[in-house]
């Protein structure tokens, strides 16, 4: 890959500690405007403060690298190509980002729900409600990751209100569109190293579709984040430390005065393995995103127009846009009416 800075101005990253909000005014009063200006000028960074301890971190790492050290037939027995819902386990080389091979290998869950067929008429995003595929043999992964999900959905829900507040809008303002119907969703990833071939692609630039991101990344780095200067820098793993991007339902929210952070993953050289375990806070799949009240909402300068990347404000879509371009093993099985032909 191309474009990479070593632009020195670039490598102080904002450090935003949430706990702040619950230290009085005069503290919540800085973290606004800190986080204001991260979110604004920067559009990531990390998050301190959040109440996740060590001893959890480590647990979840732990049984994350269990699930990847297990029997490759464990790990196919849930291949998501088995799932109309893009649930389970991707090999590595199976999932495609801007039209080139990503060399990582992942485990998709999400809420867990009971399938939802969408009937004739219903939007086909309902295909993205449906149960996960667990490992046999590792039972207690099950746990670990449907409490994580309850456990981040906490930290992101407090971090979105503390956000919205901070560039001047009611703080609940999606608290509708959350509740008990949110699709939330994490990853579970290993990166191989390198796949020997001369592509260093481990996850090829993107955005997230929902709100907000909170990922956990070992001490490896490989993680770039592009700028306002168009180049991609890296974002060097801070012990204790959640990367927090923005996604494109908060560019859409705001018009694009917050912009959904373009990212992509390097492949950690030679044989080193790279773990990371992203967290996507996402609303409900029939959740439109109405426009943000704000005072800045009239200079926003319009959301990004790329053909190769609609933005849509109903989340079901937005999701179900990206499934269908990373999975297309997953899209060619289950959902061949719903591909456009080339
Ligand atoms: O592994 C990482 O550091 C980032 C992963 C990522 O961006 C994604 O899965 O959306
Ligand atoms: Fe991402």
């Amino acid at each position: 890959m191309t474009n990479t800075s070593t632009n020195p101005s670039y490598q102080q990253l904002p450090i935003i500690d949430l706990s702040a909000a619950g230290r009085g005014p005069q503290a919540r009063a800085l973290l606004h405007a800190q986080l204001h200006s991260a979110a604004h000028d920067v559009g990531f960074f990390q998050l301190v403060g959040h109440g996740v301890s060590e001893a959890e971190t480590s647990a979840l790492l732990d049984v994350t690298h269990r699930f990847f050290a297990l029997p490759e037939a464990d790990r196919l027995a849930l291949d998501n190509v088995n799932s109309p819902h893009f649930r389970g386990y991707t090999r590595t080389g199976d999932e495609r980002t801007g039209g080139s091979r990503d060399w990582r290998d992942q485990l998709d869950i999400g809420a867990e729900r009971p399938a939802r067929v969408p009937l004739p008429g219903e939007p086909a995003y309902w295909w993205l409600q449906g149960p996960n595929q667990w490992p046999a043999a590792l039972p207690e992964l099950r746990t670990a990751a449907l409490g994580w999900i309850d456990r981040l959905s906490s930290v992101a829900a407090r971090l979105l209100r503390e956000l919205l507040a901070a560039i001047g809008a009611p703080a609940d303002f999606y608290d509708p569109v959350f509740g008990e119907r949110a699709h939330p969703h994490l990853k579970l990833v290993r990166y191989p190293g390198s796949s020997g071939d001369g592509a260093d692609q481990g996850v090829g630039a993107h955005k997230d579709y929902g709100f907000l991101t909170l990922l956990l990344q070992d001490r490896v780095g490989g993680l770039q984040v592009q700028r306002a200067d168009g180049l991609f820098h890296d974002v060097p793993p801070v012990s204790g430390a959640f990367v927090v991007n923005l996604g494109e339902l908060l560019e859409v929210a705001t018009n694009g005065y917050l912009l959904a952070t373009n990212h992509r993953v390097v492949s950690p050289p030679g044989a080193t393995e790279r773990f990371s375990v992203p967290f996507f806070y996402n609303p409900r799949l029939d959740a439109r995103t109405d426009p943000l009240p704000f005072p800045y909402a009239t200079a926003a300068p319009g959301v990004t127009g790329d053909p190769a990347n609609p933005l849509f404000a109903e989340y079901g879509r937005n999701e179900l846009k990206g499934k269908l371009r990373a999975h297309p093993l997953v899209a060619a099985r289950h959902h061949a009416e719903l591909l456009v032909p080339a």
